[in-house]
This record gives C-alpha cells, structure tokens and sequence, in this order.
C-alpha cells in the first residue's frame, strides 16, 4: 500500500494535531473505521504518523458492525491486515432496531448506539482517545444545518472531551477538504464497498450536501464560511485563528 502523500496533504492533519493538540505521549488511540473513504483514509494517515511522529501512542481501528445483510467487515479486516493495524470488530444488532417501522430517526439513533457500543469497548479496554474521519465539508455543512435547523451557532469540534466516559473525541481531517480525500482514495483504487444501510444518501445531511454543493465549490465563499466558524467565546464554534509562525514551529515538533 503506498502510504506516501503530498506534504500539502499531511501539513493540514498536522496542523490539526498541533494546534488543537489531538496526540499525545501514552496516549491509546482507537481509529472509528467505518469502511468508508474519510476513515480509511484517515487510517493510512495515522498509521504514517505513528511510524514518524516523536509521539509515542498505540494505534488500533475499532468498526461497529451494525448488522445489516451485506456486511463490510471482511474487507475492513483485509485493509488493516495490509496496513498491519490492530482491529477490533464490534458486532451489534443496530441495524434490527433502525429498520423498525415505527424507528424516528434512524441515522442519529444508528450513531447515538455505534458511539456507545465503541466508547463501552474503550472503557473496558483503556483506550482514552476516540479519532473520527470528519472533514472540513463536514464542519462547514454542520454549522449551516445548526443554523438552518436549530437557530444555533455551532459546529464539529476538533477535539471534545467527553466527561461521563474519560474519552476524547478528536478529529485529524478537521483541516482537510472531501476532495482531496476522494482523490487520494480513487489514486490507490482502494475500493469502498457501499454501505449496505437503506438510508445511505436520505438523510438531511445528504440533503444539505447536495444543495450546497456549487457554494463548496466556491473557495471565497467556502473560506468566509470557516471565518464564521471561529469565535473564542463560543465553545460551540472553533477558537480564533493561531499565529502562523506559533503554529509553525509546533508542526515541527511532532516529525522525528
Ligand atoms: N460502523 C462504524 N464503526 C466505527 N466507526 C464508525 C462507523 N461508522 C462511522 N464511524 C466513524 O464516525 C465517522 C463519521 O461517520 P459518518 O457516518 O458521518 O461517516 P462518513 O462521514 O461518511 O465517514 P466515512 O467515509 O469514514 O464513512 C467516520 O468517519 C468514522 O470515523
């Protein structure tokens, strides 16, 4: 598998890391491989990092099967065996719950059931640090959606620690853009198997992205819109801006 990427591309994951401080020494980290392109991509990514960073932390991918029909979790397994990444499949019955009729909500009752089911297995297992693949689409597309559905200013976080569990929530892709990650997918002719759910593609979310997408394709607009996602006194949004140079210089320290 060729794991080497433009240093534009592992510059903006870097970034994030650095600025928002998401890898740290001891840390064990799990990988929510989903089988999808931004978690498999994000996983080739961190497995570069672990090899090269002066961080030392312990890398495994973590998919919740939800058990549908048409599982994924072989080719899943085949990936990570290639990359030679620890796996740890959890299998569920989530998908027996969302397809009952009267099941309101299925794609955030689907997430709300895979957290808990991986956040159980970190718990038992004394994982602190959860990665998921959300890009900066992602946290452009939530902000407007919390906007347009909720009347509220908010966004993806880069990292979020959650109390109740001990885990943190972090995001590496949070700098990086879809396109960049389909590119570099379809580079390697990594197939991704289509998810077998039968709300693939109608949520509200795939609604928005559709709606949007001559708007994400503007790059002025695209970047007023990451602007608006910054204010420091709200920790529902991204805190202002760091220096470049600062922020420069902490890059630097991660790569060996
Ligand atoms: N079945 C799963 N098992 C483990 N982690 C998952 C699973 N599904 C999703 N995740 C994690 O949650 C993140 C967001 O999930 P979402 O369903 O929004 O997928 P996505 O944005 O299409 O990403 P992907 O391309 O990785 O599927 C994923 O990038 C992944 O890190």
């Amino acid at each position: 598998m060729d794991l080497s990427f433009d240093s534009s591309i592992t510059a903006k994951v870097v970034k994030a890391v650095a600025e928002f401080d998401l890898i740290s020494d001891g840390d064990r980290l799990a990988i929510g491989l989903s089988g999808g392109k931004d978690s498999t991509f994000m996983l080739m990514i961190l497995k570069i990092f672990k090899e090269h960073f002066k961080k030392d932390f312990k890398l495994k991918a973590v998919h919740v099967d939800p058990g549908f029909k048409d599982s994924t979790a072989a080719e899943i397994k085949k990936f990570c065996n290639q990359l030679n990444i620890d796996l740890k499949i959890i299998e569920t019955k989530i998908a027996d719950y969302i397809t009952e009729a009267d099941a309101e909500n299925p794609c955030s009752k689907c997430a709300h059931f895979r957290k808990g089911a991986i956040i159980n297995y970190l718990n038992k297992n004394g994982f602190n640090k959860l990665a998921f693949g959300h890009h900066l689409d992602d946290a452009v597309e939530t902000f407007l959606m919390s906007i347009f559905y909720s009347g509220q200013l908010k966004t993806l976080q880069p990292k979020r620690f959650l109390s109740n569990s001990g885990v943190e929530i972090i995001r590496p892709l949070i700098y990086l853009r879809e396109n960049i990650i389909i590119k570099e997918i379809q580079k390697r002719k990594i197939k991704i198997k289509k998810s077998s759910c039968p709300y693939d593609g109608n949520s509200a979310r795939s609604q928005v992205r559709k709606d949007f997408a001559n708007y994400f394709n503007d790059q002025q607009l695209f970047s007023n819109l990451i602007s608006a996602m910054r204010d420091s006194d709200n920790r529902e949004l991204w805190p202002e801006k760091e220096e470049f140079q600062l922020l420069k210089t902490k890059m630097k320290k991660y790569w060996q």
